[in-house]
Protein backbone atom coordinates (compact mmCIF):
# COMPACT_ATOMS: atom_id res chain seq x y z
CA UNK A 1 0.00 0.00 0.00
CA UNK A 2 3.13 2.45 0.75
CA UNK A 3 4.08 2.55 -2.92
CA UNK A 4 0.68 3.27 -4.26
CA UNK A 5 -0.01 5.93 -1.44
CA UNK A 6 2.77 7.82 -2.67
CA UNK A 7 2.32 7.75 -5.62
CA UNK A 8 -0.91 9.08 -5.64
CA UNK A 9 0.39 11.67 -3.30
CA UNK A 10 2.79 12.77 -6.28
CA UNK A 11 0.29 13.14 -8.91
CA UNK A 12 0.20 16.96 -9.31
CA UNK A 13 -2.15 19.27 -11.31
CA UNK A 14 -0.76 20.50 -15.04
CA UNK A 15 1.78 23.20 -15.65
CA UNK A 16 -0.77 26.02 -16.40
CA UNK A 17 2.13 28.97 -17.40
CA UNK A 18 3.10 26.12 -20.14
CA UNK A 19 -0.32 25.45 -21.03
CA UNK A 20 -1.38 29.11 -21.47
CA UNK A 21 1.87 29.88 -23.38
CA UNK A 22 1.51 27.03 -25.65
CA UNK A 23 -2.07 27.68 -26.48
CA UNK A 24 -1.35 31.81 -27.39
CA UNK A 25 1.20 29.88 -29.97
CA UNK A 26 -1.54 27.85 -30.76
CA UNK A 27 -3.86 30.50 -31.37
CA UNK A 28 -1.50 32.41 -33.16
CA UNK A 29 -0.25 29.33 -35.80
CA UNK A 30 -0.81 30.94 -39.73
CA UNK A 31 -4.45 29.26 -39.70
CA UNK A 32 -7.86 29.88 -39.03
CA UNK A 33 -8.14 29.89 -34.94
CA UNK A 34 -8.92 26.16 -33.82
CA UNK A 35 -8.76 24.63 -37.64
CA UNK A 36 -6.33 21.93 -36.41
CA UNK A 37 -8.89 20.58 -33.92
CA UNK A 38 -8.21 18.12 -31.46
CA UNK A 39 -4.49 18.38 -32.53
CA UNK A 40 -4.33 21.94 -30.85
CA UNK A 41 -5.78 20.28 -27.57
CA UNK A 42 -3.00 17.73 -27.42
CA UNK A 43 -0.48 19.87 -28.04
CA UNK A 44 -1.79 21.80 -25.45
CA UNK A 45 -2.32 19.24 -22.64
CA UNK A 46 1.31 18.02 -23.52
CA UNK A 47 2.61 20.98 -22.92
CA UNK A 48 1.16 20.96 -19.50
CA UNK A 49 2.35 17.27 -18.71
CA UNK A 50 5.76 17.77 -19.98
CA UNK A 51 6.19 21.30 -18.48
CA UNK A 52 7.91 21.72 -22.32
CA UNK A 53 6.73 23.73 -24.80
CA UNK A 54 8.05 21.32 -27.75
CA UNK A 55 8.27 18.21 -25.64
CA UNK A 56 10.11 15.22 -27.63
CA UNK A 57 8.22 12.07 -27.01
CA UNK A 58 10.37 9.46 -27.66
CA UNK A 59 10.98 6.12 -26.76
CA UNK A 60 7.70 5.27 -26.94
CA UNK A 61 6.37 1.92 -25.09
CA UNK A 62 3.30 0.05 -25.14
CA UNK A 63 3.07 -1.96 -21.64
CA UNK A 64 1.22 -5.09 -22.39
CA UNK A 65 -0.34 -6.54 -19.09
CA UNK A 66 -1.20 -10.60 -19.49
CA UNK A 67 -3.44 -11.87 -17.12
CA UNK A 68 -6.00 -14.83 -16.86
CA UNK A 69 -9.90 -14.77 -15.59
CA UNK A 70 -11.18 -17.30 -13.27
CA UNK A 71 -14.47 -16.50 -14.63
CA UNK A 72 -13.86 -18.09 -17.64
CA UNK A 73 -14.98 -21.45 -16.20
CA UNK A 74 -18.77 -19.87 -16.50
CA UNK A 75 -18.84 -20.01 -20.37
CA UNK A 76 -18.46 -16.18 -21.02
CA UNK A 77 -15.35 -16.30 -23.24
CA UNK A 78 -15.70 -18.39 -27.03
CA UNK A 79 -11.61 -18.59 -27.12
CA UNK A 80 -9.32 -20.82 -25.06
CA UNK A 81 -7.84 -19.69 -21.71
CA UNK A 82 -4.15 -21.17 -23.81
CA UNK A 83 -4.88 -18.26 -25.77
CA UNK A 84 -3.72 -16.01 -22.99
CA UNK A 85 -0.20 -18.02 -22.96
CA UNK A 86 0.57 -18.24 -26.30
CA UNK A 87 -0.14 -14.72 -27.12
CA UNK A 88 1.79 -13.89 -24.18
CA UNK A 89 5.20 -15.59 -25.86
CA UNK A 90 3.74 -13.62 -29.10
CA UNK A 91 3.35 -10.20 -28.74
CA UNK A 92 7.31 -9.48 -27.54
CA UNK A 93 8.09 -11.10 -30.85
CA UNK A 94 6.19 -8.85 -32.22
CA UNK A 95 4.03 -10.81 -34.56
CA UNK A 96 0.68 -10.01 -32.96
CA UNK A 97 -1.83 -6.93 -33.73
CA UNK A 98 -0.28 -4.80 -31.54
CA UNK A 99 3.28 -5.69 -32.88
CA UNK A 100 2.90 -4.36 -36.66
CA UNK A 101 1.04 -1.27 -35.25
CA UNK A 102 4.18 -1.06 -33.08
CA UNK A 103 6.66 -1.29 -35.87
CA UNK A 104 5.17 1.31 -38.05
CA UNK A 105 5.06 3.70 -34.80
CA UNK A 106 8.31 3.13 -34.12
CA UNK A 107 7.23 1.64 -30.41
CA UNK A 108 8.09 -0.92 -28.03
CA UNK A 109 6.42 -3.19 -25.96
CA UNK A 110 6.91 -4.46 -22.80
CA UNK A 111 4.94 -7.90 -21.85
CA UNK A 112 4.19 -8.16 -18.60
CA UNK A 113 2.73 -11.46 -16.95
CA UNK A 114 0.82 -10.03 -13.96
CA UNK A 115 -1.11 -12.69 -13.55
CA UNK A 116 -1.23 -15.88 -16.32
CA UNK A 117 -2.69 -19.16 -15.02
CA UNK A 118 0.58 -21.00 -15.31
CA UNK A 119 4.37 -20.37 -15.10
CA UNK A 120 6.31 -19.06 -18.48
CA UNK A 121 9.39 -19.22 -19.49
CA UNK A 122 10.34 -15.67 -19.34
CA UNK A 123 14.15 -14.91 -20.53
CA UNK A 124 14.33 -11.60 -21.03
CA UNK A 125 11.21 -10.78 -22.79
CA UNK A 126 8.52 -10.94 -20.81
CA UNK A 127 8.60 -9.73 -17.47
CA UNK A 128 7.55 -12.03 -14.33
CA UNK A 129 5.46 -9.91 -11.99
CA UNK A 130 2.91 -12.39 -11.09
CA UNK A 131 0.95 -11.76 -8.47
CA UNK A 132 -1.47 -14.65 -8.52
CA UNK A 133 -2.19 -17.44 -11.19
CA UNK A 134 -5.09 -15.72 -12.68
CA UNK A 135 -8.22 -14.30 -10.77
CA UNK A 136 -10.13 -16.64 -8.91
CA UNK A 137 -14.03 -17.18 -10.53
CA UNK A 138 -16.01 -13.85 -9.33
CA UNK A 139 -19.37 -16.00 -9.31
CA UNK A 140 -17.74 -17.80 -5.92
CA UNK A 141 -16.55 -15.07 -4.04
CA UNK A 142 -13.98 -12.43 -4.46
CA UNK A 143 -11.83 -12.57 -7.84
CA UNK A 144 -9.02 -11.50 -5.54
CA UNK A 145 -8.13 -10.16 -2.37
CA UNK A 146 -7.93 -6.54 -1.35
CA UNK A 147 -4.21 -7.04 -0.98
CA UNK A 148 -3.84 -8.84 -4.12
CA UNK A 149 -5.63 -5.30 -5.96
CA UNK A 150 -3.36 -3.56 -4.30
CA UNK A 151 -0.14 -5.33 -5.20
CA UNK A 152 -1.35 -5.41 -9.02
CA UNK A 153 -1.81 -2.07 -9.01
CA UNK A 154 1.57 -1.56 -7.24
CA UNK A 155 3.38 -3.80 -10.12
CA UNK A 156 2.06 -1.09 -12.75
CA UNK A 157 3.11 1.51 -11.19
CA UNK A 158 6.70 0.05 -10.55
CA UNK A 159 7.25 -1.13 -14.42
CA UNK A 160 5.76 2.48 -15.36
CA UNK A 161 8.55 3.60 -13.46
CA UNK A 162 11.16 1.27 -14.39
CA UNK A 163 10.19 1.92 -18.21
CA UNK A 164 10.32 5.91 -17.59
CA UNK A 165 13.94 5.77 -15.77
CA UNK A 166 14.79 3.99 -19.24
CA UNK A 167 13.78 6.78 -20.63
CA UNK A 168 10.46 6.35 -21.88
CA UNK A 169 8.65 9.66 -22.51
CA UNK A 170 5.39 8.52 -23.72
CA UNK A 171 3.56 5.01 -22.46
CA UNK A 172 0.49 3.21 -23.73
CA UNK A 173 -1.78 0.67 -21.90
CA UNK A 174 -2.15 -2.80 -23.11
CA UNK A 175 -3.21 -5.92 -22.06
CA UNK A 176 -4.41 -9.96 -23.18
CA UNK A 177 -6.50 -11.81 -20.75
CA UNK A 178 -8.56 -14.09 -22.54
CA UNK A 179 -12.50 -13.55 -20.19
CA UNK A 180 -11.53 -9.69 -19.45
CA UNK A 181 -14.16 -8.29 -21.18
CA UNK A 182 -16.21 -9.92 -18.44
CA UNK A 183 -14.72 -8.06 -15.34
CA UNK A 184 -14.56 -4.95 -17.26
CA UNK A 185 -17.94 -4.78 -17.81
CA UNK A 186 -18.75 -5.67 -14.12
CA UNK A 187 -16.78 -2.63 -13.31
CA UNK A 188 -18.47 -0.50 -16.16
CA UNK A 189 -21.90 -2.07 -14.19
CA UNK A 190 -20.73 -1.08 -10.81
CA UNK A 191 -19.15 2.49 -11.26
CA UNK A 192 -21.94 3.54 -13.59
CA UNK A 193 -24.96 2.01 -11.79
CA UNK A 194 -25.80 0.58 -15.38
CA UNK A 195 -27.74 -2.99 -15.51
CA UNK A 196 -25.17 -5.44 -17.00
CA UNK A 197 -27.44 -6.90 -19.59
CA UNK A 198 -27.01 -2.81 -21.64
CA UNK A 199 -23.67 -2.53 -21.87
CA UNK A 200 -22.31 -6.55 -22.05
CA UNK A 201 -21.01 -7.45 -25.86
CA UNK A 202 -19.47 -10.10 -27.47
CA UNK A 203 -15.95 -9.26 -26.74
CA UNK A 204 -13.42 -11.72 -28.60
CA UNK A 205 -16.35 -12.97 -30.62
CA UNK A 206 -18.67 -14.80 -28.25
CA UNK A 207 -21.68 -16.80 -29.94
CA UNK A 208 -24.37 -14.35 -29.70
CA UNK A 209 -26.85 -16.82 -27.94
CA UNK A 210 -23.79 -16.97 -25.07
CA UNK A 211 -24.17 -13.21 -24.12
CA UNK A 212 -27.06 -13.19 -21.77
CA UNK A 213 -25.42 -15.66 -19.89
CA UNK A 214 -22.50 -13.66 -19.95
CA UNK A 215 -24.59 -10.62 -18.63
CA UNK A 216 -26.04 -12.98 -16.00
CA UNK A 217 -22.93 -13.92 -15.07
CA UNK A 218 -22.04 -10.35 -14.37
CA UNK A 219 -25.06 -9.90 -12.33
CA UNK A 220 -24.84 -12.41 -10.09
CA UNK A 221 -20.75 -11.64 -9.71
CA UNK A 222 -21.78 -8.10 -8.47
CA UNK A 223 -25.07 -9.35 -6.20
CA UNK A 224 -22.63 -12.16 -4.61
CA UNK A 225 -19.74 -9.59 -3.91
CA UNK A 226 -21.23 -6.57 -3.19
CA UNK A 227 -18.46 -4.21 -4.46
CA UNK A 228 -18.87 -0.80 -2.13
CA UNK A 229 -18.81 1.78 -5.92
CA UNK A 230 -17.34 4.39 -3.10
CA UNK A 231 -13.89 2.39 -3.36
CA UNK A 232 -12.61 1.58 -6.37
CA UNK A 233 -9.76 -0.92 -5.30
CA UNK A 234 -12.72 -2.64 -3.29
CA UNK A 235 -14.56 -2.91 -6.84
CA UNK A 236 -11.07 -4.25 -8.45
CA UNK A 237 -10.62 -6.52 -5.83
CA UNK A 238 -14.33 -8.07 -5.99
CA UNK A 239 -15.27 -8.11 -9.64
CA UNK A 240 -12.05 -6.47 -11.60
CA UNK A 241 -9.03 -8.78 -13.36
CA UNK A 242 -5.23 -8.39 -12.25
CA UNK A 243 -4.00 -7.06 -16.22
CA UNK A 244 -6.78 -4.58 -15.31
CA UNK A 245 -5.48 -3.79 -12.01
CA UNK A 246 -2.07 -3.53 -13.91
CA UNK A 247 -2.88 -1.03 -16.01
CA UNK A 248 -4.58 1.50 -13.53
CA UNK A 249 -1.38 1.15 -11.81
CA UNK A 250 0.75 1.94 -14.76
CA UNK A 251 -1.61 5.03 -15.67
CA UNK A 252 -0.82 6.10 -11.96
CA UNK A 253 3.04 5.50 -12.62
CA UNK A 254 2.65 8.02 -15.48
CA UNK A 255 0.35 10.55 -13.97
CA UNK A 256 2.99 11.02 -10.68
CA UNK A 257 6.12 11.19 -13.60
CA UNK A 258 4.17 13.76 -15.52
CA UNK A 259 4.40 10.89 -18.59
CA UNK A 260 1.36 10.86 -21.19
CA UNK A 261 -0.08 7.91 -20.66
CA UNK A 262 -2.45 6.72 -23.93
CA UNK A 263 -5.61 4.48 -23.00
CA UNK A 264 -6.30 1.91 -25.35
CA UNK A 265 -9.84 0.47 -25.65
CA UNK A 266 -12.52 -0.92 -24.14
CA UNK A 267 -10.36 -2.98 -20.75
CA UNK A 268 -8.11 0.15 -20.93
CA UNK A 269 -10.73 2.40 -19.79
CA UNK A 270 -12.12 0.45 -17.45
CA UNK A 271 -8.64 0.30 -15.59
CA UNK A 272 -8.63 4.75 -16.76
CA UNK A 273 -12.11 4.53 -14.95
CA UNK A 274 -10.27 3.18 -11.98
CA UNK A 275 -7.20 4.89 -11.93
CA UNK A 276 -9.19 8.17 -11.95
CA UNK A 277 -11.56 7.10 -9.10
CA UNK A 278 -8.58 6.74 -7.07
CA UNK A 279 -6.70 9.73 -7.98
CA UNK A 280 -9.26 12.09 -10.07
CA UNK A 281 -5.70 14.41 -11.22
CA UNK A 282 -4.83 11.06 -13.13
CA UNK A 283 -7.38 12.21 -16.00
CA UNK A 284 -5.03 15.06 -17.16
CA UNK A 285 -2.16 12.62 -18.03
CA UNK A 286 -4.37 10.50 -20.19
CA UNK A 287 -5.31 10.28 -24.17
CA UNK A 288 -7.97 8.02 -25.06
CA UNK A 289 -6.82 6.73 -28.30
CA UNK A 290 -10.36 4.68 -29.53
CA UNK A 291 -13.84 4.03 -29.35
CA UNK A 292 -13.99 0.50 -29.18
CA UNK A 293 -16.39 -1.59 -31.35
CA UNK A 294 -17.64 -3.66 -28.04
CA UNK A 295 -21.07 -2.82 -26.79
CA UNK A 296 -19.91 -0.52 -23.38
CA UNK A 297 -17.45 1.42 -24.80
CA UNK A 298 -19.25 4.28 -25.41
CA UNK A 299 -20.72 4.25 -22.56
CA UNK A 300 -17.55 3.64 -20.48
CA UNK A 301 -16.09 6.72 -22.51
CA UNK A 302 -18.83 9.21 -21.26
CA UNK A 303 -18.31 7.70 -17.74
CA UNK A 304 -14.51 8.55 -18.00
CA UNK A 305 -15.18 11.71 -19.49
CA UNK A 306 -12.81 11.66 -22.13
CA UNK A 307 -13.62 11.61 -25.67
CA UNK A 308 -11.11 8.81 -28.05
CA UNK A 309 -9.50 10.32 -30.70
CA UNK A 310 -9.89 7.21 -33.27
CA UNK A 311 -13.21 5.26 -34.20
CA UNK A 312 -11.87 2.57 -36.45
CA UNK A 313 -14.16 -0.26 -35.59
CA UNK A 314 -11.34 -1.91 -33.46
CA UNK A 315 -11.74 -4.58 -30.92
CA UNK A 316 -8.56 -6.25 -30.77
CA UNK A 317 -6.65 -5.13 -27.09
CA UNK A 318 -3.36 -5.73 -26.91
CA UNK A 319 -2.93 -1.85 -26.81
CA UNK A 320 -3.77 -1.72 -30.44
CA UNK A 321 -5.20 1.49 -30.63
CA UNK A 322 -2.94 3.16 -28.41
CA UNK A 323 -0.27 2.57 -30.34
CA UNK A 324 -1.70 4.23 -33.18
CA UNK A 325 -2.19 7.43 -31.18
CA UNK A 326 1.31 8.16 -30.99
CA UNK A 327 2.32 9.68 -34.13
CA UNK A 328 -0.92 11.53 -34.00
CA UNK A 329 0.45 12.92 -30.83
CA UNK A 330 3.81 14.08 -32.60
CA UNK A 331 1.76 15.25 -35.56
CA UNK A 332 0.42 17.91 -32.93
CA UNK A 333 3.50 18.87 -31.22
CA UNK A 334 5.28 19.20 -34.99
CA UNK A 335 2.43 21.27 -35.63
CA UNK A 336 3.22 23.71 -32.62
CA UNK A 337 6.97 23.61 -33.79
CA UNK A 338 6.80 23.56 -37.16
CA UNK A 339 4.09 26.08 -38.30
CA UNK A 340 4.90 29.67 -38.13
CA UNK A 341 2.38 32.07 -36.34
CA UNK A 342 0.54 35.21 -38.32
CA UNK A 343 3.09 37.59 -37.27
CA UNK A 344 5.76 35.48 -38.96
CA UNK A 345 4.07 35.69 -41.79
CA UNK A 346 4.04 39.34 -41.97
CA UNK A 347 -0.20 39.20 -41.26
CA UNK A 348 -2.09 40.05 -38.72
CA UNK A 349 -4.47 37.38 -37.12
CA UNK A 350 -7.48 36.57 -39.92
O1 LIG B 1 -9.74 -3.62 -26.19
C1 LIG B 1 -10.87 -3.88 -26.62
O2 LIG B 1 -11.64 -3.00 -26.97
C2 LIG B 1 -11.27 -5.34 -26.70
C3 LIG B 1 -12.59 -5.68 -26.94
C4 LIG B 1 -12.91 -7.03 -27.02
C5 LIG B 1 -11.93 -8.00 -26.82
N1 LIG B 1 -10.66 -7.64 -26.55
C6 LIG B 1 -9.60 -8.68 -26.35
O3 LIG B 1 -10.17 -9.96 -26.33
C7 LIG B 1 -9.95 -10.60 -25.09
C8 LIG B 1 -11.16 -10.48 -24.23
O4 LIG B 1 -12.32 -10.94 -24.86
P1 LIG B 1 -13.20 -12.05 -24.12
O5 LIG B 1 -14.33 -12.32 -25.05
O6 LIG B 1 -12.30 -13.22 -23.96
O7 LIG B 1 -13.63 -11.45 -22.86
C9 LIG B 1 -8.79 -9.90 -24.44
O8 LIG B 1 -7.59 -10.58 -24.71
C10 LIG B 1 -8.83 -8.51 -25.06
O9 LIG B 1 -7.52 -8.07 -25.35
C11 LIG B 1 -10.32 -6.34 -26.51
C1 LIG C 1 -6.58 -14.75 -31.15
C2 LIG C 1 -6.81 -13.69 -30.11
C3 LIG C 1 -5.90 -12.61 -30.02
C4 LIG C 1 -6.13 -11.64 -29.05
N1 LIG C 1 -5.46 -10.51 -28.74
C5 LIG C 1 -6.09 -9.92 -27.75
N2 LIG C 1 -7.14 -10.63 -27.41
C6 LIG C 1 -7.21 -11.71 -28.20
C7 LIG C 1 -8.12 -12.76 -28.27
C8 LIG C 1 -7.91 -13.76 -29.24
C9 LIG C 1 -8.90 -14.88 -29.34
Amino acid sequence: MELLKRTVERIEGLNEDVMKECRDRVDNLIKPQGSLGKLEDLAVQMSGITGEMFPVLDNKAIIVMAADHGVCDEGVASAPQVVTVVQTYNIPKGITGVGALAAVAGADLVTVDIGVQEDLEYGDTIINKKVKYGTDNMTKGPAMTYEEAVKALETGIEVAESEIKKGRKIIGTGEMGIGNTTPSTAILSVLGEIAPEEITGIGANLDASMVENKANVIRRAIALNCPDKKDPIDVLAKVGGLDIAGMAGTMLGCAANKTPCIVDGYISTMAALIACAIEPKTKNYLVTSHFSKEKGAKTASELLGLTPMLDMNMRLGEGSGAVLVFNIIDAAINMNKAMITFQEGGIGVV
